[in-house]
């Protein structure tokens, strides 16, 4: 069939809109109808040509939600009609990392998302007869995409898609980050690096499981509005510190954040973050992708005297099971997705969601089809 998606044909390349030919759902495989997109950081990152994982021609997006349109042979958990939110980190439920219950990276199909590919090791889309890459298994910037049916969390109906999207990556790391990796308690003091759209729903996260201390740390002074109304008790503002920034972040937490996250993907902020948690106990959560050939640094003594540096991703999520609980979170008023949401657009305008993002004035731009 014939679908309109944005493409990547090269790093650093705006994406065109293309009509793209899409095969139908092969053996466990579904084909979605996708009604809305959210353009994340790593979409970002990926097309800037720094991700050693990164294809093009590729068909990007990872943060969407929408409608089964069709199921392949042996799908048993789907059917035409439901609605879906498409995961990067599948749920298999039966390999070693799904089993063990100490990790959310299933590996059931993580060899061939890598390389682009769905499990049977061949492409759905292709552009004049050439095939094009898929993107985090999921290939979210296109009205249709096919996704195994192992990667998509079937969601309640009544959720709007151009908010629930945003639960496909952002809301749920965010969350998780706090919920499922760091633990954080009630009472705990915490830092947050970087409030964009994953820091926020770091401090929301932080909020509703009482942390005392809510410390957010950004070069964008327009982000403490916004953070404050997340929850953030206290702004830092590194460009206006003078001196040395982890002491300050020591003495606005008496002693040491109890957990701190990293959510810019920058390695000297990772290295702080770790450095201003308390001695003893401090944790600290690497949130934030760095490019390749980046590496994060310390003295190990920040490690002999007790603090532990951790890293999260999809925020410990197990995804079919973990993200229809925080739709309905949504839908029952417990976390707030609409206020993150800064702009919508239809898919011909998705570069523009690249260019707030870059230019720092958007939390989460929307495509909806
Ligand atoms: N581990 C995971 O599962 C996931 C990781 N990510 C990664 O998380 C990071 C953040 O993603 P988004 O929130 O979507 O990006 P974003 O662009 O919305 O937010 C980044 C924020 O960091 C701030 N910032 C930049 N440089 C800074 C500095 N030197 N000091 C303090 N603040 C600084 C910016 O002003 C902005 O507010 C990215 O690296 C992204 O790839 C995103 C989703 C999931
Ligand atoms: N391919 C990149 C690393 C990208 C990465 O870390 N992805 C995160 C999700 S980021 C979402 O916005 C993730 O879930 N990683 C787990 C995984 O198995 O990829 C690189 O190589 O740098
Ligand atoms: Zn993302
Ligand atoms: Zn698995």
């Amino acid at each position: 069939m014939d679908v309109r998606a944005a493409v990547a044909l090269g790093p650093g390349q705006p994406l065109t809109i293309e009509t793209v030919q899409l095969e139908g759902p092969r053996e466990g495989e579904v084909l979605v109808e996708i009604k809305a997109t959210g353009i994340c950081h790593t979409d970002a990152y990926t097309l800037s040509g720094k991700d050693p994982e990164g294809l093009f021609p590729a068909v990007l997006g990872h943060e969407g939600a929408g409608v089964v349109a069709e199921v392949g042979p042996g799908v048993t958990s789907l059917k035409p009609g439901d609605h879906v939110i498409p995961l990067y980190v599948p749920e298999c439920r039966q390999c070693e990392y799904c089993l063990s219950f100490k990790t959310n990276l299933c590996q059931a199909i993580r060899l061939t998302q890598g390389r682009g590919l769905m499990p049977d090791g061949s492409s759905r889309f292709s552009l004049g007869g050439k095939p094009l890459f898929h993107y985090m298994g999921t290939s979210t910037f296109s009205n249709y995409t096919v996704v195994p049916e192992i990667a998509l969390a079937k969601i309640r109906s009544d959720a709007p898609f151009e908010k629930v999207c945003y639960i496909g990556c952002g809301v749920t790391t965010g969350l998780g980050a706090v919920i499922n990796t760091a633990k954080v308690e009630p009472g705990a003091n915490v830092v947050v690096f970087g409030l964009g759209g994953i820091g926020l729903n770091v401090i929301q996260g932080c909020r509703m499981v009482g942390a005392n201390k809510i410390i957010g740390v950004d070069i964008n002074p327009n982000r403490q509005e916004l953070a404050t109304k997340f929850g953030m008790t206290h702004f830092v503002n590194p460009k206006e510190v003078e001196g040395d920034l982890v002491a300050l972040l020591v003495e606005l937490t008496g002693g040491g954040a109890d957990y701190s996250f990293e959510c810019v993907g920058n390695v000297n902020l990772m290295r702080q973050a770790l450095e201003c948690c308390h001695k003893g106990w401090g944790v600290s959560v690497i949130v934030g992708v760095a490019a390749a050939g980046e590496e994060i640094s310390t003295r190990p003594f920040q490690l002999v005297t007790g603090r532990e540096w951790k890293g999260t991703a999809f925020g410990g999520a197990r995804g079919r099971t973990d993200v229809p609980k925080i739709v309905d979170w949504y839908m029952d008023g417990k976390i707030n997705i609409d206020d993150l949401i800064t702009h919508v657009m239809p898919l011909d305008e998705i570069n523009t969601a690249f260019d707030l993002m870059h230019r720092g004035e958007s939390i989460r731009s929307v495509v909806t089809f």
